[in-house]
């Protein structure tokens, strides 16, 4: 396992710059520990943290140092309570002190205050389950993630905000019209007007970047074409549904033909597949991995 710890500068630059630097050694790909319950069936592991520890050090051993991130799918440790967190708490630790990002795929949201909380947890230094970036939900506001943003910004560190998902039941409610606040407008504060919800993230997160930290990346299913406009957005874009949920890479490429700097598509299962063997789980990160610089370039 190669391990060029040097090449992903610490949480004190911007995540922006973090990213970049990842990105530039290793490629764009964010390869998924996601520990289905049939995951661990197929690689004869048991169905119980002890199953979720084994498999998350398979992967720790097959992508560190080979991609440029990990999501670790906190949803499949919290199963098994307190025994399940600990090895998500060791498992990212891992990961981060051999140099790969880690983002927390934790899908949190909540009123400001307890949104302070889920803050610390994700991206507080010092704490247990300290990551690079978290996924969020605006669902509460865009607003109140506002701990989240303000502690990711100091610390540089990054939080992905749902926009369009790549699941088929998305689209109702991203895609239903609100009138768009003046502040994060890309039309004239005078002139209030109609956008999707999706829409209105990509814009406050948009608003929020001009900082020029990056701070505040977007998820955007590869799945279908997103309808968004991403013209006044340069921040990262997590892109998941490669592979098992079946877009493509030449989709990718579609898709995104004008918001690809810092994109970064997402396949869990049709990486893990491969396993239990290390070299073959490896093989296959490094095979989409190769194949997205390609198709990207
Ligand atoms: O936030 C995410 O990562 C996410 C958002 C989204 O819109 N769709 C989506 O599939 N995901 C996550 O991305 C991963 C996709 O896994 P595969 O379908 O196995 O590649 C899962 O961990 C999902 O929870």
């Amino acid at each position: 396992m190669s391990d060029d710890r040097g090449a992903v500068p610490a949480p004190g630059h911007s995540w922006g710059h973090r990213l970049r630097s990842a990105i530039g050694a290793r490629g764009r790909l964010c390869v998924g520990i996601d520990p289905h319950p049939s995951l661990l069936r197929a690689w004869g592991l048991p169905e119980s943290a002890e199953g979720v520890e084994a498999f998350s050090e398979i992967c720790v051993e097959a992508f560190v140092g080979e991609v440029a991130l990990v999501k670790p799918q906190v949803a499949f440790f919290e199963v098994y309570g307190s025994a399940g967190y600990a090895v998500l708490e060791r498992t990212i630790s891992v990961v981060r002190s051999a140099g790969t990002l880690v983002v927390a795929d934790a899908k949190r949201g909540d009123i400001g205050s307890t949104m302070a909380a889920y803050a610390q947890s994700w991206l507080g230094e010092g704490s247990p389950l300290v990551s690079d970036a978290v996924t969020a939900s605006p669902y509460l506001g865009f607003g109140a993630l506002d701990p989240a943003l303000s502690l990711a910004s100091e610390t540089g560190r990054g939080v992905f905000v749902l926009a369009r998902t790549s699941n088929p039941e998305g689209g109702g409610l991203q895609g239903a019209r609100v009138t768009e606040s003046s502040e994060s407008s890309q039309l004239s504060a005078s002139t209030p007007h109609e956008v999707s919800v999706a829409q209105s993230v990509v814009d406050d997160a948009a608003a929020y970047n001009r900082d020029g930290n990056d701070t505040v990346g977007l998820v955007v299913g590869a799945t279908r074409g997103h309808g968004l406009n991403l013209s006044e957005f340069s921040g990262p874009i997590l892109a998941p549904g490669l592979g098992a949920q079946g877009a493509t890479v030449a989709d990718l490429a579609e898709i995104f033909y004008d918001s690809r700097e810092l994109l970064l598509p997402n396949t869990s299962r049709d990486v893990l597949r491969h396993g239990p063997s290390v070299s073959a789980l490896r093989e296959a990160a490094e095979r989409v991995r190769d194949e997205v610089e390609a198709g990207l370039a």
